[in-house]
């Protein structure tokens, strides 16, 4: 995906200073190859490998028009968490038998817009909502697919704030039989639900698969007993996403198939021991699709040196288009385009532009000689960095640019000043 020719870096076949030139900074770059390359890794791994399977992108991680249809010429479904979301799968003729939508608290207006367009499956995520899900399916006559996400309370081991399987969560419905079973067996017996299984979802950037198969055991544990209890067989299972990927060297992302296979192993087995059909298995990942498919560009600008403590190097973006460092101390790493190969003399922390003093979003980076107008290059943003931008101090969400091979293509502008302010009165 990338390389160095004549001091500058390449992403594909594109220079990257050229793309900064021609669109301006800051700038999302996402790699179309890349994120094929993922695609692909999901087919053989689990799509091709397992019949009865299909994957959802999890869209928060990069929401756009471009993902919808991408995705839905590739044959995979889309997973929505909001009306927002849902709308731009509608806008991007997104087929409705492919979505499921997530999410601990859909409103009504955004429940009945995802029965009027026919979603293919609701992620119920709590008792209320499987009661008003009911209550609005009978206002409208429909029927709709459910699954019930589990807070399996387990931990997983990365940042607390993104460790979604504890028990303490606002995720899901806790494995507390006087809550689960009765909900169980109301979603079974509703006339205008239809019950399909299980989700769970323990955390995100993931490098083990630990976490994923001991909430797979509680899983396996309430499919015997829905059974048991119920005499019913559930047909589907989501294992969610979190899968983890290479945003330094102190990253070590596993292959998508070790998470996988030690789970459908554990699965297909448990099964054919209890003689019970293997459910239809389903996953969302985000991150893995996009995140190291994308870069994010910026133009140094001013830079302050305080002898013997440091040098920071400010850049035209920060904590608006990547939230990241700031949200969760995440680490990320970066070059100067235009000095690709060039020997690194200088140890600098990135600073943002935003009126915070958080705002540094890398902290002892070694770059060669950096000056003024030198294009630096931010790798491994493509996962929530444009979908969590945010307008603080009124700096423009920034454009995305996509590259194929040697051509681009503007698939988001950059927001303008007048977009910026024209709902307000
Ligand atoms: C329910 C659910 N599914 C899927 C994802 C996607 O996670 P990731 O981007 O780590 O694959 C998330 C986010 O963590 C989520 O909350
Ligand atoms: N936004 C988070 C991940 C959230 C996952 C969604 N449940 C991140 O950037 O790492």
């Amino acid at each position: 995906m990338f390389n160095i020719k004549n001091h500058e870096l390449y992403i594909d076949q594109v220079a990257v200073t050229s793309l900064a030139k021609k669109y301006g900074t800051p700038l999302y770059v996402y790699s179309e190859n890349k994120i094929i390359e993922q695609l692909d890794t999901i087919k053989s791994a689990f799509l091709d490998k397992y019949p009865d399977t299909h994957a959802a992108f999890a869209c928060k991680a990069f929401c756009t028009k471009y993902m919808c249809r991408l995705l839905e010429k590739e044959g995979f479904w889309l997973d929505v968490v909001s009306g927002g979301e849902l709308y731009t799968a509608i806008k991007s003729d997104f087929p409705a038998d492919r979505i499921e939508f997530n999410g601990n608290n859909k409103s009504d207006e955004e429940l009945i817009m995802a029965l009027d367009y026919g979603i293919n499956r609701f992620v119920v995520d709590n008792a209320s909502e499987l009661y008003h899900l009911e209550k609005l399916c009978i206002d409208k006559s429909v029927k709709a697919n459910v699954l019930f996400r589990i807070t399996p309370e387990v931990s997983a081991n990365t940042h607390d704030f993104i460790s979604t399987g504890k028990k303490d969560s606002k995720f899901g419905i806790p494995l507390d039989d006087a809550i689960l079973y009765p909900l169980i067996e109301a979603a079974i017996k509703s006339d205008v639900v239809h019950f399909l299984g299980f989700h769970f979802h323990v955390g995100s950037q993931l490098h083990e698969s630990n976490t994923h198969l001991s909430a797979l055991e509680v899983i396996l544990k309430l499919i015997l007993n829905t059974k048991e209890r119920f005499n019913y067989t559930i047909s589907d299972f989501n294992l969610g996403g979190g899968f983890g990927i290479k945003y330094t060297d102190a990253d070590h992302p596993i292959a998508l198939t070790e998470f996988i296979k030690p789970l459908m192993h554990r699965l297909d087995t448990f099964c054919a021991s209890h003689e019970i059909k293997r459910p239809h298995v389903s996953m969302e990942p985000g991150r893995y699709i996009v995140g190291e498919a994308g870069i994010q560009l910026y133009t140094i600008g001013n830079i302050k040196v305080i002898p013997e403590v440091k040098t920071y190097a400010s850049i035209d973006g920060g904590m608006t288009d990547n939230v990241r460092p700031g949200l969760y101390g995440a680490k990320y790493h970066a070059l100067i385009a235009n000095k690709a190969d060039l020997e690194k003399d200088t140890l600098l922390d990135i600073s943002g532009k935003c009126c915070e003093s958080t705002d540094i979003l890398i902290k002892g980076l070694s770059v060669p000689s950096p000056e003024r107008g030198d294009i630096l290059t931010v790798f491994s943003t493509g996962a929530y960095g444009y979908s969590m931008a945010n307008n603080y101090n009124k700096l423009q969400i920034p454009a995305v640019v996509v590259v194929k091979a040697d051509e681009h293509e503007l698939i988001v502008r950059r927001q303008s000043y007048d977009e910026m302010i024209e709902r307000e009165v």
